[in-house]
């Protein structure tokens, strides 16, 4: 039996297997990843960040009643993509993020799409993504019509959403979920195509540049593992975060906010 968002699944319990998801959030400095991934985990909105941390968090999630096991990786890319297999390899669903009030990261957005849409006819599999325009609280100084993310969009075959930071929590969760639920769909068609899960023991075949083919030259590939992430580089200092209570509220749970390091969050 085919599967039904919302619905049980016949037969093979996955009700109580969590789905395990990995999101990552590309996306232009500043167009607010980082504030969009910690409005999702926390509810609260940031002001301040380590720009160069590049983290990944883990959250226990309920999406349409399915237990998700759900890793974001919160990138850190300065303004075009790089050493992006870390990413490509690892993620089952991307969130591309640029800001409304940001010409500059609408066009980096439309860079990521592209090195997408390379990556998933190099490896003939079908990559969700969803567009953001973040920051539409500051409509007033838009430089981006929600008519072009729309267009780009379309263009790609993406979902769209306008979104802020700041405004309601629903609505960030709900584009989180959104990205689940496209990743779920992809898992269920070709379970056996799972992207690779980067893990100390197992390092990630070599892979020539696809840059050199298709001339995104920012964009470079190296061979890693969780321990050359740890040790990546100059731009990017990762590390896994478990978020242990993704619905912390009050200022009394601190244990959940000690754990993302590099935010102030009030
Ligand atoms: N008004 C407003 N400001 C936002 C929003 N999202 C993020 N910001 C602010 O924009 C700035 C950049 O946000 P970040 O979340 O750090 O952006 P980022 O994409 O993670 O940037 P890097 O970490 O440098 O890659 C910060 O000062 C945030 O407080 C939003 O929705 N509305």
């Amino acid at each position: 039996m085919s599967s039904v968002f919302g619905k049980p699944r016949a037969g093979i319990g996955l009700q109580s297997v969590p789905l395990e998801v990995n999101l990552a959030i590309l996306g232009r400095r500043g167009a607010g990843k980082s504030a969009l991934t910690v409005k999702f985990l926390t509810k609260r909105f940031i002001s301040e960040y380590d720009p160069n941390l590049e983290d990944t968090y883990s959250s226990e999630e309920t999406v349409d009643h399915q237990p998700v096991h759900l890793r974001v990786m919160d990138t850190a890319d300065l303004d075009t993509p790089r050493n992006c297999e870390r990413y490509l390899n690892w993620a089952h669903a991307f969130l591309v993020v640029y800001s409304v009030d940001s010409r500059q990261s609408f066009d980096s957005s439309s860079s990521y799409l592209e090195l997408l849409a390379l990556h998933a006819k190099e490896t003939q599999r079908s990559i969700p993504a969803l567009l953001l325009g973040n920051k539409l609280d500051m409509a007033q100084y838009r430089q981006v019509t929600k008519a072009e993310g729309v267009a780009l969009a379309g263009r790609f075959g993406c979902l769209f959403f306008e979104v802020s930071a700041c405004l309601d929590f629903e609505h960030v969760q709900h584009v989180f979920h959104e990205a689940v639920r496209e990743a779920r769909r992809e898992l269920e068609k070709s379970p056996l195509t799972r992207p690779l899960f980067i893990s100390e023991e197992r390092a990630l075949p070599h892979q020539a540049p696809l840059t050199a083919r298709h001339g995104l030259a920012s964009c470079t590939f190296n061979t890693l593992s969780t321990v050359s992430l740890k040790e990546m580089p100059t731009v990017a200092q990762a590390k896994l975060v478990t978020v242990k209570s993704s619905r912390a509220q009050s200022k009394r749970k601190a244990p959940t906010l000690t754990l993302l390091k590099g935010f102030k969050i009030f």
